[in-house]
């Protein structure tokens, strides 16, 4: 796919070599302790359809959906990429969000990355390891937009991206390998 952008969206496809990203998808699926995330919505705990882990510097605790997140440390080579994105970026991230979709069951649902911790114009570097999925973008002045994100590709999304536009990483019925997905953020204190 080639490179694409949208107001405060930046597609990056392969930011990362296939060998690389081939390799830190095979670490960091044995490497992080993933875990189910439970959500409270309508007044119910849903577990969420995917495994999760929230990795960052002490004290970047993660509040949503009536949780709160202590960071796990940092995977030396989750470590590693926080510095290339810093120095690529000239932005600095204290946390990051890893999602496990195992397989097409797995999703994420339609939402902003607008938690108040995350500030006003949030920097998020999404990089994605394994199995292509497709990634949605509802605008919010009307419109929608597909990416398909595959191994080694940077999502940015600045600015205003959080009023802008909802995102949200569908289920699919093909049959589709696991994919992990790195949400770098800093989170404001
Ligand atoms: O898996 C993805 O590409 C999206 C993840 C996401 O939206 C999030 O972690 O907030
Ligand atoms: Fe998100």
């Amino acid at each position: 796919m080639r490179a694409f952008s949208l107001p405060c969206i930046d597609h990056r496809p392969g930011w990362l070599p296939e060998a690389v990203a081939a390799n830190l998808f095979a670490q960091l699926r044995v490497g992080v302790p993933w875990e189910t995330h439970h959500i409270r919505m309508f007044g119910r705990t849903l577990a969420a359809p995917r495994l999760s882990c929230w990795i960052g510097d002490p004290g970047a605790v993660y509040r949503y959906c009536g949780n709160r997140f202590e960071p796990r440390p940092w995977p030396p080579a989750v470590a590693r990429l926080r510095e290339a994105l810093e120095a690529e970026l000239g932005a600095g991230f204290n946390s990051v969000l890893a999602n496990l979709y195992r397989d097409g069951r797995d999703a994420m649902g339609w939402h902003r990355d607008d938690e108040p911790e995350l500030g006003d114009a949030p920097l998020i570097a999404s990089l994605s390891l394994g199995a292509t999925r497709r990634f949605l973008l509802k605008a919010e002045a009307g419109g929608r937009h597909a990416i398909d994100l595959a191994a080694g590709d940077l999502l940015l999304m600045h600015g205003e991206s959080q009023r802008r536009y909802r995102h949200a990483l569908p289920r699919t019925a093909k049959p589709v390998g696991p994919r992990i997905n790195l949400t770098f953020r800093r989170i404001l204190r």
